[in-house]
């Protein structure tokens, strides 16, 4: 107890009346990307980011012990310290060719290396030009992208989410001394849906801007051996290995002196720990599969296809939805909620995503397709779906 907990006592009533207090859970993994509740009861998992069902898959549980093995469990200090082991040299060698970039520089986790990138790139802009950067970004960023251009000190400019004028536009307006820096992503993490590649990347040549790209749900599950999308468009991309890849952690890969750059400058790389071996044996693990999992990669996409026919055609909304995130947009934190909790009832586990996560009025059930799911299932799933949406409308939920 603390002589403060009233404080926070009351906030936490406020999220509650709000409809938005987060409480995590414990969820045993078992077979097949199945879940087990503390009560024994079993869930299909439609929730995580797990879509090649890699994060059991015996390959990576081997190769995290090999490590473990051969480097600790622990990496015992930062990059710089004794923390870089011949293993990891190797991975970050890999990580860049899967990328078609020069370099990369390994992250304990994506949030980590957004964090670092924004205020490393916007003291390369001082160093370079004597001014801060214009930060151009996509409405839609991940909240680590903005945590970095708050730490970096620099207001970013937003564009409206995909919208090529609007950041073309911006880029017009940017005339500043400083560097113009775009930070977007590949596929949105909350809407399921792509940016345009060719067009960020002419529009980035064009004005001379530093494009950065966040492919966190498109690498290992997108384009060809799982790639990603931003392949020779972007100037830097981030990678993440705890979604597709099945691990944690994340990449930064672009050109040796941008890398270099970042081992100098990033603060997340050079006062932190470096990630677990144990976790990249399981990420180099993921890697040597990525090649031969294209039939898991179309089945993923066939899915995800077969759950939107499904959803449109009981008229729910979708969005831009065209990969292996599928949102059903149903609007209130209630409806979301209730919704969640009537589809968990019955054996799924899609939970609802609310703000601010996601703008007010758009709360959802964020629904994701893995390998392991079989049509079966995903009919079941939109059907659930289905019949609880009648019951909220028959309740009379907004
Ligand atoms: C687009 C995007 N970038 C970065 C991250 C953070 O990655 P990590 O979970 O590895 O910290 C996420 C995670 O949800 C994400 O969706």
């Amino acid at each position: 107890m603390t002589r403060f907990d009233h404080l926070f006592q009351h906030g936490l009533e406020e999220l509650a009346e709000q409809g938005r207090l987060r409480t995590p859970r414990s969820l045993q993994p078992g077979v097949d990307g199945l879940l087990e509740k503390e009560d024994g009861t079993v869930l299909v998992d439609f929730s995580s980011n797990d879509y090649l069902g890699l994060r059991a898959h015996p390959l990576l549980r081997e190769r995290a012990l090999v490590w473990a093995e051969r480097y600790g469990a622990g990496s015992g200090a930062s990059r710089l310290v004794t923390g870089t082991a011949p293993g990891m040299v190797a991975l970050e060698a890999r990580l860049a060719a899967l990328k078609g970039m020069e370099a990369a520089c390994i992250f304990s986790s994506g949030w980590q290396a957004n964090a670092t990138l924004v205020p490393a790139l916007a003291q390369l802009s001082l160093a370079a030009t004597g001014a801060a950067p214009t930060l151009i970004v996509d409405k839609f960023i991940h909240a680590s992208l903005y945590h970095g251009c708050a730490a970096a000190g620099v207001r970013p400019v937003r564009f409206r989410h995909n919208d090529m004028e609007h950041l073309e536009s911006l880029l017009q307006k940017a005339d500043g001394p400083g560097l113009k820096i775009i930070l977007t992503e590949s596929v949105f993490s909350m809407d399921g849906d792509r940016a345009d590649m060719a067009a960020l990347g002419a529009l980035a040549r064009r004005y001379g801007a530093f494009l950065c790209v966040d492919e966190a749900h498109a690498t290992g599950i997108l384009g060809a051996d799982g790639k990603g999308l931003a392949d020779g468009q972007a100037d830097l991309i981030i990678g993440t290995f705890s979604k597709a890849l099945g691990g944690m952690g994340a990449f930064i890969a672009s050109s040796s002196p941008v890398c270099r750059w970042l081992v100098n400058k990033g603060s997340g790389y050079i006062y932190s720990t470096a990630p677990s071996p144990l976790v990249l044996g399981a990420v180099d693990a993921a890697l040597d599969l990525l090649p031969d999992l294209d039939a898991t990669r179309d089945r993923v996409a066939g899915l995800a296809e077969r759950f939107r026919q499904h959803m449109r055609q009981a008229g729910l909304e979708t969005g831009p939805s065209s990969t292996q995130i599928v949102p059903v947009v149903v609007g209130s934190e209630r409806t979301a909620l209730t919704l969640s909790r009537m589809v968990e009832d019955a054996g799924f586990l899609a939970i609802a995503i609310r703000p601010p996560t996601v703008p007010p009025g758009g709360c959802r059930l964020r629904v994701v397709l893995h390998g392991n799911h079989t049509e079966a299932q995903v009919d079941q799933l939109a059907q659930v779906l289905k019949d609880a949406v009648s019951q909220c409308a028959a309740m009379g939920f907004a």
